[in-house]
């Protein structure tokens, strides 16, 4: 396993908007689709491909497959029909070439009785890092989240949003290239979540992380992303998609901005577009 290498210097271009310059797709979804086995069609046939850098987010109303499509993106679930290809190769090659993802769930799922450097150490012990080696990249990663001052508190003595911190930590340690998170700040206050956003812009950015984020805010989606996926439900599909252009690392003038502004109101009427009954039948 690679260790963890330091954030690179900040550039304020605009070049990995959209586009991952030479590099393969992170991810290709290639007409899948996806019926449960009690007959629930989750997802319509779904043809998506996700640029290396780019920080995609998934929105929309409430069972339009998100979490589904998600799920299929991390390989916890498999397509009714269709396929998904990683770096242009099957599953099966996923992990080799330091080619890695990593997934940060809502619930911040730590051990209770472990502190918190045990709680970050676990994916490196599951992949028997040697323990000094660990070590370090556990010191870093702790500290790349804001934490360093409370390594050995236990979770029961961390807030919500400090919790939330020790799962990126966690998730970071491994040092993937892709990062899936769904709705990771959505049990959040508002304030500790403009924290968050703004320290994951600034860590996605820095780490070259293609990321998939499902969010339900649609100022998250603004803030975060180079190109926002609107879907739609019964059954879950894409309704709409939108390239926010603004320059990265996105800050509090970009919050600010009257840009931000514009990018809410035309999504905020997209969302409401896809909750209407003729978004689920196709014909809006
Ligand atoms: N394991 C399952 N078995 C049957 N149906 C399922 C299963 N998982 C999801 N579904 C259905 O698939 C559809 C999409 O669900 P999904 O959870 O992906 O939506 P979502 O957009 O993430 O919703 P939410 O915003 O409420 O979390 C819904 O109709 C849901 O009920």
């Amino acid at each position: 396993m690679n260790a963890i290498v330091p954030g690179e210097p900040i550039n304020e271009s605009t070049d990995r908007m959209t586009a991952g310059g030479d590099q393969p797709p992170a991810v290709e979804i290639l007409s899948a689709e996806k019926v449960f086995t009690n007959g629930t069609r989750g997802l319509a046939p779904i043809d998506l491909s996700i640029a290396d850098g780019e920080f995609l987010t998934l929105i929309g109303p409430s069972g339009c497959g998100k979490s589904t499509l998600l799920k299929l993106i991390a390989n916890l679930i498999e397509p009714s029909d269709g396929r998904l290809l990683w770096w242009r190769g099957d599953f099966g090659q996923v992990g080799q070439d330091g080619r890695r993802f990593a997934f940060v769930f809502q619930e911040p799922t730590l051990m209770p009785w472990a502190r918190v450097d045990a709680n970050v150490r676990l994916p490196l012990e599951l992949a028997n890092v040697a323990k000094e080696k660990a070590a370090s990249i556990v010191a870093e990663a702790i500290e790349r989240v804001g934490l360093s001052k409370f390594t050995r508190h236990f979770p029961r003595q961390l807030s919500g949003g400090m919790k939330m911190r020790v799962s990126i930590a966690r998730a970071l340690v491994t040092n993937p290239n892709l990062l899936l998170m769904d709705e990771p700040f959505g049990a959040l206050d508002e304030f500790t979540r403009n924290k968050l956003d703004a320290d994951l812009v600034r860590l996605w950015w820095e780490r070259k992380l293609t990321t998939v984020f499902v969010t339900h805010s649609i100022y998250e989606a603004v803030f975060l992303s180079t190109r926002i996926i609107v879907m739609a439900a019964n059954p879950g599909r894409i309704f709409r998609t939108m390239t926010i252009d603004a320059p990265q690392p996105r800050d509090e003038e970009f919050r600010g901005s009257a840009k931000f502004a514009a990018y809410c109101r035309e999504l905020s009427t997209w969302l409401a577009e896809a909750s209407l009954p003729q978004a689920s039948r196709g014909v809006l």
